[in-house]
């Protein structure tokens, strides 16, 4: 449960997240109109990324991942250049933002020695001709470090006294390197996380988000966007009033805004809802985030750097709405201003997403082979190959999957050889994923009816259906040309005006 601050002249923890492109566009303003906001009535730590001054895609951590991958073609110093090219980046950046002298000089030479030390590493790699998962999550770490070192100073240069915390060597050595990553290493890593973070005293932390190398390898069973993983581990440790994750939208609409452009900003949303929309398209939050903030009912909050006064999107757990939690009078007011009951009861579904670039593989079983192992045969074939399914709808011999083809050609040419010897394969590409998400859905009749019915009338034509267990989603694929027409179309009929309770 979210602990009571025992100490009433203590000021409650508020944890604030920062991507990429935040960092690396509005550090002055996250300085100047966001921390030292917060630090009137709460103690404040921030958990950074990378740095990506345009967008995530030709960020740092990209950037890092391409010259890992440079540094292993043994007669080029491509990746050199691409780590000079990091290394400008932050500099530049670094001297368009710090005005003390001192404080500049210090921050040089820090990033310089980081950049010597990613020099060193990539030289090794390149000698080796190979590079470990374990040896690809240390490189990424350079990002992290990087990124934190300036906002460190940034925020001293503005008066904010703060100190830097490089999490990279915060796992024991040997100490789960055989384990999978189960509840107990996120215990134990909330626990000696938030330890570290309580020896800063009253400085402000600025936190890398990057956490070392966990087992079997960050990228793999945590994947991109871990610092939002971290942020939620450090403020279940610091028992924190509230997460906060600052991002270049003003929080959870009820479907993508770039796309719909009428959609609605949620003003709060279960964390059943937020995980399955951040797992089909809309992606957030790191899905995996949910899960430890939930087991602690922290609210998070979604909000917006370039829009700070606005509320934002808070996730909210149904446990504590239902509990009348009130210790923050915030959120209470905040349920009041847009007519919520406590069990925030919704007459409509919450939100629609798109998740595209989908592929159909549909198995027909040659009937001699069915039996009782069909489907661990599929699901076997899959695994071998590291294909994770997304939607799956199942007949007595019929199997539909959707997967996300963002895999390599080889891997599925080779589970599609596989599944063929269970039956007949045939696969549809260029498909997308819509998915209506809504925890009230479960008690609304006729409400799968009335979806297929918009896109039937929107002339969207459906080739697999599924609803999850939880009956929060229901979901449907359709050809991804179509998919942008099915959106608008579901969110017009289905997503009725929000104040509507
Ligand atoms: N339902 C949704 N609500 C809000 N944003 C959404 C939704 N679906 C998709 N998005 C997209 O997610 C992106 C997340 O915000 P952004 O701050 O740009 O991400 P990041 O910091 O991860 O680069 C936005 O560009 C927004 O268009
Ligand atoms: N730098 C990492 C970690 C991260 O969390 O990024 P962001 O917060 O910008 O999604 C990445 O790009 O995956």
């Amino acid at each position: 449960m979210h602990s009571l601050i025992s100490n009433q002249d203590e000021k409650p923890w508020v944890v604030q997240k920062f991507g990429g492109t935040s960092v690396g566009k509005f550090l002055k303003n996250i300085a100047n109109n966001i921390v030292k906001t917060h630090l009137e009535n709460n103690r404040v730590v921030l958990v950074c990324s990378a740095r990506s001054c345009d967008t995530k895609s030709k960020g740092t951590t990209n950037m890092l991942l391409k010259a890992a991958d440079e540094s292993l073609d043994p007669d080029s110093k491509e990746y050199l250049k691409t780590i000079d090219e990091i290394a400008n980046d932050h500099i530049k950046g670094s001297r368009s933002l710090v005005c003390n002298a001192k404080i500049l000089d210090d921050l040089e030479q820090k990033i310089l020695n980081e950049i010597s030390e990613l020099k060193n590493v990539l030289s090794a790699t390149q000698v080796l001709g190979e590079i470990s998962p374990r040896s690809k999550d240390i490189i990424i770490g350079y990002g992290e470090k990087l990124s934190c070192r300036v906002i460190t100073a940034v925020l001293n240069d503005n008066g904010i006294d703060s100190e830097y915390v490089n999490l990279e060597n915060i796992i024991e050595k040997g100490k789960f390197d055989r384990c999978d990553l189960d509840q107990s290493f996120y215990d134990y890593l909330t626990q000696v996380i938030s330890e570290e973070v309580k020896k800063c005293g009253n400085r402000v932390p600025v936190v890398t988000g990057y956490f070392g190398t966990v087992p079997g390898s960050l990228i793999a069973n945590i994947g991109r966007g871990y610092t939002d993983l971290c942020a939620a581990l450090l403020a279940v440790g610091l028992g924190a009033q509230e997460l906060q994750i600052w991002k270049e939208v003003d929080g959870i609409f009820t479907a993508d805004p770039r796309k719909v452009l009428d959609a609605r900003l949620l003003p709060i949303i279960t964390p059943e809802e937020a995980s399955e929309l951040t797992y089909y398209g809309s992606e957030v939050i790191h899905p995996f985030t949910m899960e430890q903030i939930m087991r602690h009912n922290i609210p998070i909050r979604i909000k917006n750097v370039m829009n700070p006064l606005k509320n934002g999107t808070i996730i909210f757990p149904d446990i504590i709405a239902n509990n009348g939690w009130s210790k923050d009078t915030n959120i209470l007011e905040l349920l009041d201003q847009n007519g919520y009951h406590a069990d925030m009861s919704r007459k409509h579904p919450t939100a629609v997403t798109i998740k595209d670039k989908i592929i159909v593989l549909n198995i027909h079983s040659n009937r001699k082979t069915i039996s009782h192992g069909f489907f661990a045969k599929i699901f076997a074939a899959l695994d071998t190959y590291g294909i994770i399914v997304d939607l799956i709808s199942t007949s007595e011999v019929h199997v539909s999957m959707a997967i996300c083809a963002n895999i390599l050609e080889n891997d599925l040419q080779n589970a599609i050889r596989d599944l063929k010897k269970l039956g007949r394969v045939n696969i549809k590409s260029y498909m997308a994923i819509l998915s209506l998400v809504g925890m009230q859905m479960k008690n609304m009749v006729g409400i799968a009816g009335k979806m297929f019915s918009v896109l039937a009338v929107a002339n969207v034509n459906i080739e697999m259906i599924s609803q999850g267990a939880s009956e929060i989603n229901i979901s449907c694929v359709i050809n991804e040309e179509k998919a942008e027409i099915a959106l608008r179309a579901v969110h017009a009929h289905l997503l009725v005006p929000y104040y509507v309770n």
